[in-house]
C-alpha cells in the first residue's frame, strides 16, 4: 500500500516535486498549516512541516537530514502588504493573516512584538473585512509581489528580509520530518529520496523553472531568482537561524496570538 506524504502545493516546493514521490509513497497536497494536523492524526507519514508546528508535534516526529525551506535575506513569498509602514503596525492597526501559515504568523508576531512590545501588537481581523495589512505566503504572495503593490500605494515587507536585517541569520520556514512510528522502510525511502534530491538539486531546479513560470504567469527569470533565494538543502547557518527562532519563541510565546478586533 502506498504511503501518503504531505506536499505543500506552492512553487517553492516544485524542485522537490520534480523528483517524484519517494519509493512506495505518494504526495497529498496540503497547505503548510494543514500538514501539522495531518501528521498529528497520522494521515500522512512525512511532510515538509512548518517549523512553527514543531512544538505541537513534539516527539511524534523526527527530522530527516537537513532539508526544508529557508531563506537568507529576502524570500519573495512571505510578504506583509500594508497601507502604512511596517514599523507603524501597532495596536491601533489591524492585520489579516492567511490561514495557511504556522511559521510566518509566528515570525510576524516576533518581528512586531520585539520592536513594539507584545502588548502593542496590531489586532487580527478574522473575517474578510477591511484591514490595514495582510500577511500572505506562497504563490499568492509571490505573484502579488511581482504584480506590484506599489501601484496600489502599498508598503511591501518581506519577512525573511526583515528577520535577516535584525538577526543576521537565515530564516527556516519548514523542515522535512517523518513520523517516529513510521515503518523503518518508509523512513529509509524518505531519507534516500532526500539524499538523491541533494545530489540532483541543480538539475531539478532547472527542470522546475519553465513549468513554474508558466503556471504563475511570470517570467522564467522571476522563478530562477525565487529558486535561488529559497534554500532547500540547509547548512549550519540555517540551523543557527532556526535555533534563534525557537529561542525567541520560547521567550515570548506566552500568548502567541494577535489580539482580536
Ligand atoms: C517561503 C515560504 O515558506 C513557507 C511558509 C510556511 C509558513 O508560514 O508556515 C511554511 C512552509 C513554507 O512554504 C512560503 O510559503 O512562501
Amino acid at each position: 500500500m502506498s504511503v501518503p506524504i504531505a506536499m505543500i502545493p506552492y512553487t517553492n516546493m516544485a524542485p522537490y516535486r520534480q523528483l517524484g514521490a519517494p519509493d512506495g509513497c505518494h504526495f497529498v497536497p496540503l497547505v503548510p498549516r494543514e500538514s501539522i494536523s495531518a501528521l498529528m492524526a497520522g494521515n500522512v507519514a512525512a511532510a515538509a512541516v512548518p517549523v512553527g508546528g514543531l512544538g505541537q508535534l513534539g516527539q511524534r516526529v523526527e527530522m530527516v537530514g537537513r532539508f526544508g525551506i529557508a531563506a537568507k535575506g529576502p524570500c519573495l513569498s512571505v510578504m506583509l502588504f500594508s497601507r502604512i509602514p511596517f514599523e507603524e503596525m501597532d495596536a491601533t492597526r489591524t492585520v489579516r493573516i492567511t490561514r495557511e501559515t504556522a511559521s510566518s504568523v509566528r515570525l510576524l508576531y516576533l518581528l512586531l512584538g520585539t520592536r513594539l512590545g507584545f502588548d502593542r501588537l496590531p489586532r487580527q481581523v478574522r473575517d474578510r473585512g477591511e484591514a490595514d495589512a495582510e500577511l500572505l505566503i506562497g504563490d499568492r504572495a509571490l505573484v502579488r509581489n511581482q504584480r506590484l503593490a506599489k501601484d496600489e500605494g502599498l508598503h511591501v515587507t518581506d519577512l525573511a528580509e526583515k528577520w535577516y536585517a535584525f538577526e543576521r541569520l537565515p530564516f527556516v520556514f519548514a523542515r522535512w520530518v517523518v513520523r517516529r512510528d513510521a515503518a523503518e522502510s518508509v523512513k529509509a525511502a524518505i531519507g534516500h529520496w532526500l539524499d538523491v534530491f541533494q545530489v540532483q538539486e541543480k538539475k531539478l531546479v532547472d527542470q522546475a523553472v519553465g513549468p513554474s513560470a508558466e503556471a504563475l504567469g511570470v517570467t522564467d527569470e522571476v522563478i530562477r531568482r525565487y529558486f535561488r533565494v529559497i534554500r532547500r538543502c540547509l547548512d549550519d547557518e540555517d540551523l543557527q537561524g532556526q535555533a534563534r527562532f525557537f529561542k525567541m519563541l520560547d521567550k515570548h510565546s506566552s500568548r502567541l496570538v494577535f489580539p482580536a478586533t
